[in-house]
C-alpha cells in the first residue's frame, strides 16, 4: 500500500483537517487571538508529547539505520517547532516554564496518548503511521497556505505559514514520507494488517480536527 491510500481511505476526515476554518481564518489572518493564543500552548504541550513519541520510534527501531531514521524529525521539534512557539508565546509574557504548567486540555492528551500507545503496543510501523497525519497535514496546509505574498506585517500568524510552508519543513516531511513508502510496501491495503494501518491514520486525522476544535471551543 502507499501512503496515498491512507489518506483516501478517510478522504472527508482529511479535509475536515486540513480545511478546517481554524486553517482557514489562520491563513486569512482573521482567527481571534485568544483561540490562536490557547492553540499554541496547548501544541506546545503536545509538542512534548511528540518528542517522547519519536524518541519511542528510536527505542521501537530493530536495526541502527531505523534508529538514525528518528533522529532528525526529534532534532527539528525541539529545536524549530518547540522554539518557534515558545518564542512566539514570550510576546505575551509567556514564559517556557510558565508553558509547561499549563494543564493539557482533554485532546490534547487524547491525541498524543493515543499515538504513545499505538507505539507501545505495536511496532514501528504502527507508530509511524500514528505520527504521519501531524506531518502531512501540516505540509499540505503549509503548501496551499504560504505563499510569498504574506505579508508578516498584515497576518499576525504569518509566522507559522511560513514555518509549515518553508523549505526545511517540506523537505523534512518529504524525506519522512519516502520513509512510510518503503514501510507500507510490503503491505496489502485490503489485509488485516493494511486495515489496521488505515485505522490508526484515520484515528489520529480525527483526532487533528478535534485538536483545532478545541481552541476555538474554549474561547466561545
Ligand atoms: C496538533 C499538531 N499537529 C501537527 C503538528 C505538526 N508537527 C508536530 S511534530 C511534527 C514533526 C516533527 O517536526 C509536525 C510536523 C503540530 N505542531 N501540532
Amino acid at each position: 500500500m502507499k501512503v496515498e491510500d491512507l489518506i483516501l481511505h478517510c478522504q472527508s476526515d482529511w479535509q475536515a483537517y486540513t480545511q478546517h476554518p481554524f486553517v482557514e481564518q489562520l491563513a486569512a489572518g482573521t482567527l481571534p487571538q485568544a483561540v490562536y493564543q490557547h492553540y499554541l500552548q496547548q501544541d506546545f504541550l503536545f509538542l512534548k508529547q511528540y518528542a517522547r513519541a519519536y524518541a519511542l520510534a528510536i527505542y521501537k527501531a530493530r536495526t541502527l539505520a531505523e534508529m538514525r531514521h528518528g533522529l532528525p524529525s526529534l532534532q527539528a521539534l525541539l529545536d524549530s517547532e518547540i522554539a518557534h512557539h515558545v518564542s512566539y508565546c514570550e510576546q505575551w509574557g509567556l514564559s517556557e516554564a510558565a508553558m509547561e504548567q499549563t494543564p493539557e486540555a482533554p485532546g490534547t492528551v487524547a491525541y498524543t496518548r493515543y499515538v504513545l500507545d499505538s507505539g507501545c503496543q505495536g511496532d514501528a510501523t504502527d507508530l509511524y503511521v500514528a505520527l504521519a497525519p501531524c506531518a502531512l497535514g501540516y505540509a499540505q496546509i503549509g503548501r496551499e497556505r504560504f505563499h510569498s505574498e504574506i505579508d508578516l506585517d498584515s497576518n499576525p500568524y504569518g509566522s507559522w505559514l511560513a514555518l509549515y510552508g518553508g523549505d526545511e519543513f517540506q523537505t523534512g516531511v518529504s524525506s519522512s514520507r519516502d520513509h512510510l513508502e518503503t514501510l507500507l510496501a510490503e503491505i496489502d491495503v485490503d489485509s488485516v494488517r493494511g486495515n489496521q494501518l488505515k485505522t490508526i491514520f484515520a484515528t489520529a486525522t480525527r483526532m487533528e480536527v478535534a485538536f483545532w476544535q478545541q481552541s476555538i471551543d474554549a474561547c466561545l
